[in-house]
């Protein structure tokens, strides 16, 4: 691994005092490797914002350690904004600036900036350049925020959900750029709920869930722990779970994720499948949409809470 961006030891985040504290991050540590993407995953509520504030200088830690480019992210925090680029779950935008006339302005706050006009071109803001902010719609508002992440040049770039309520077309120029500023040695750090976009774009992925990290690694070694495949198939909903895991094989994992729909996870081979359609013929039910699929993310996650991604 080379230099560390980020560098987060135990840290714990606790929001309000006495009974009525909660605790958003309870004991979390990663590290962020130069020049790479790292994804954070988890499900609603899992500390991911909370995680992304403390390093971004918004909010102390209760406990623990962060340091950003070497620095502390809240008494360093005037060195570190021009070298971070931040886009934040919010915004964080002036309601009546028009929007091509904010991002001018925040190039012009930086020493060597991005040219605005291919930026608004990379990330389709021309339309809208000369709308109130207050009057874009949610996916404008997300690109702007991405657009004055990025115009600065930073040398590190944390993006909060970058991809959140976005269409398929603006999360496809999103993770195109996203590669584009990898390759030229920016290093990011990216929230998530998207398994696929964590898949795609990451080098290394955090899964975290209930303030704590419960997996980490590349998304190659993520699913390739456990199980290598996961079937799944639909037939009705809630089909005895119990009598079809026990006449599979040990090591074996069945759940009903969503009503109507199964996976079976642990070593997929031909005698499973096998085993799997028998049970169902016993039972007189009709696997519809039976596939053998690689083990993803999602299951991951699955496997090591009993619970969905997402909700
Ligand atoms: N200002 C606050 N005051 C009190 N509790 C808070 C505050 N902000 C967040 N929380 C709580 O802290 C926990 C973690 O929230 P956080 O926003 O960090 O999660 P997240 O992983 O980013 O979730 P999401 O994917 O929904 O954005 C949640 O239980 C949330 O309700």
């Amino acid at each position: 691994m080379g230099d560390l961006v980020i560098e987060i030891e135990d840290l714990v985040v606790r929001y309000g005092r006495g009974k009525a504290a909660v605790t958003a991050v309870a004991g979390l540590s990663l590290a962020v490797a130069q020049g790479s993407v790292t994804a954070v995953l988890g499900p609603n509520g899992a500390g991911k914002t909370t995680t992304m504030e403390t390093c971004e200088g918004y909010r102390r830690p209760t406990r623990g350690r962060v340091s950003v480019l070497g620095l502390d992210p809240v008494s360093d925090r005037r060195a570190l904004m021009p070298r971070v680029g931040v886009m934040l779950q919010e915004g964080g935008a002036w309601s009546g600036a028009r929007a091509v006339e904010m991002l001018r302005h925040v190039a012009r706050l930086h020493a060597n900036p991005l040219d605005v006009d291919l930026l608004v071109q990379r990330l389709d803001l021309a339309g809208c350049g000369r709308t109130p902010y207050r009057r874009l719609s949610g996916g404008e508002k997300q690109r702007l925020a991405l657009a004055m992440a990025l115009v600065g040049r930073p040398e590190l770039v944390i993006l909060d959900e970058p991809t959140a309520g976005l269409d398929p077309h603006a999360r496809r120029a999103t993770w195109e750029l996203v590669e584009e500023l990898r390759r030229d040695g920016v290093s990011l750090v990216l929230t998530t709920h998207h398994m696929e976009e964590a898949e795609r774009l990451a080098d290394q992925v955090y899964v975290i869930d209930r303030g704590r990290v419960i997996a980490a690694g590349s998304p190659s070694e993520l699913t390739s722990r456990g199980a290598a495949n996961t079937l799944r198939f639909r037939g009705p909903m809630g089909l005895d779970l119990r009598s079809l895991l026990a006449a599979l094989p040990d090591g074996s994992g069945v759940r009903e994720p969503a009503p109507g729909s199964y996976l079976i996870l642990g070593k997929i081979d031909p005698h499973l499948l096998a085993t799997v359609t028998a049970w169902c013929a016993a039972h007189g039910v009709l696997a519809d949409d039976l596939a053998v699929e690689r083990h993803t993310l999602e299951d991951v996650f699955l496997e090591l809470t009993g619970r969905e991604l997402r909700p």
